[in-house]
């Protein structure tokens, strides 16, 4: 089996690339290290901190958050990183062609149940000149990279740098990632969507209308039976979606007038996104496609509707689409 390194040797990337995404990977079996040892290793429970969001921090948000920033600080391509984690970006030096942007642990509720996590992220050209947020501000068009690690009953990468996806699997004996996915292909129909129905009242009128059609199964307009799951953590989601085809959605809501939607589109919806598209799928927001989004801001949130390609297009056309 091919294995990570060999797979970049051959894939035709920029030597600081490639550098680039050995660097994530080895950082990835750190994490994953620290993910299994969990209770044993006393990182489970809260930091007693917040994010700049407001959201309670875990501690192996934060640890997960740091272990990366060293590796990144340490890697010497990366000129600047924006975070989940970090209030504003982090400038690492005047040298390096990129700058990252990363959720180092996504799905941070699933962590004291011992259920699925893990580490999403995007690399980006870093601009000439002096580096500030402004230099982050890029479509997810602009992605060089993008890939997460599901820290799973097995620890999986995947990974696109524009040419398709492949999955690779950490094997725990020689501590290699290889490859065990070649161009994973999405399918285009489904029988599967991922929402978080409990916030059902709160949706628009056109998911509302979607999602009560799916419902019907066989006796409504759609005229077959859907399947639900809801990992509760991105990451396991789209992994789904990606091995087996499937709408997965975040949509607007009114829960929180003041945050009508729930994923980061610089570390969550953009690299989900480029993983989707380059898979054959589909990722719009119901009315815009992500990757073509204008960042306004590093910590700016959206909704995202991903997956089947039909099944997109279907939702697509409740938004008027
Ligand atoms: O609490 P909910 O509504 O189930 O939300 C789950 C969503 O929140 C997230 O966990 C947000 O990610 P973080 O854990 O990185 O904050 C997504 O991964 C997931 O899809
Ligand atoms: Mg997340
Ligand atoms: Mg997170």
């Amino acid at each position: 089996m091919q294995t990570l390194s060999q797979y970049l040797n051959q894939a035709q990337l920029s030597p600081a690339l490639a550098a680039l995404l050995t660097t994530l990977a080895n950082s990835s079996k750190d994490i994953s290290q620290a993910v299994r040892k969990g209770a044993l290793a006393g990182v489970l429970g809260v930091a007693g901190t917040e994010n700049v969001q407001g959201e309670s921090q875990k501690k192996l948000d934060v640890i997960t958050n740091d272990m990366l920033k060293d590796a990144l600080a340490a890697d010497g391509h990366v000129r600047a990183l924006a975070s989940e984690e970090e209030d504003e970006v982090v400038v690492l030096g005047d040298k390096g062609e990129f700058l990252v942007c990363f959720d180092p642990l996504d799905g941070s509720s699933n962590i004291d149940i011992n259920s699925l996590v893990g580490t999403i992220f995007s690399v980006l050209p870093a601009p000439v000149g002096e580096i500030s947020e402004q230099s982050f501000l890029q479509p997810g068009r602009n992605q060089v990279a993008a890939g997460y690690v599901l820290y799973g009953p097995s620890t999986m990468l995947a990974l696109t740098t524009g040419k398709g996806v492949q999955l690779f699997t950490l094997d725990p004996v020689s501590g290699e990632y290889l490859l065990t996915v070649a161009e994973v292909q999405i399918p285009k129909d489904t029988a599967e969507f991922a929402i978080n129905m409990s916030n059902q009242r709160f949706w628009e009128a056109a998911m509302q209308n979607y999602i009560a059609d799916l419902i019907q199964g066989k006796a409504g307009p759609r005229g077959k039976s859907f399947n639900m799951r809801w990992i509760a953590a991105m990451v396991g989601d789209v992994h789904r979606v990606l091995s087996r085809g499937g709408l997965f959605t975040y949509p607007t809501d009114t829960k929180d007038p003041k945050k009508p939607f729930k994923l980061r589109l610089m570390y969550e919806a953009n690299p989900m996104a480029l993983l989707v598209e380059q898979a054959g799928g589909k990722a719009s927001t119901g009315y815009d496609t992500i990757l073509d989004i204008q960042p306004e801001q590093i910590h700016q949130r959206v909704a995202v509707i991903l997956g089947s390609a039909n099944e997109v297009d279907v939702c697509l056309e409740y938004h008027g689409r």
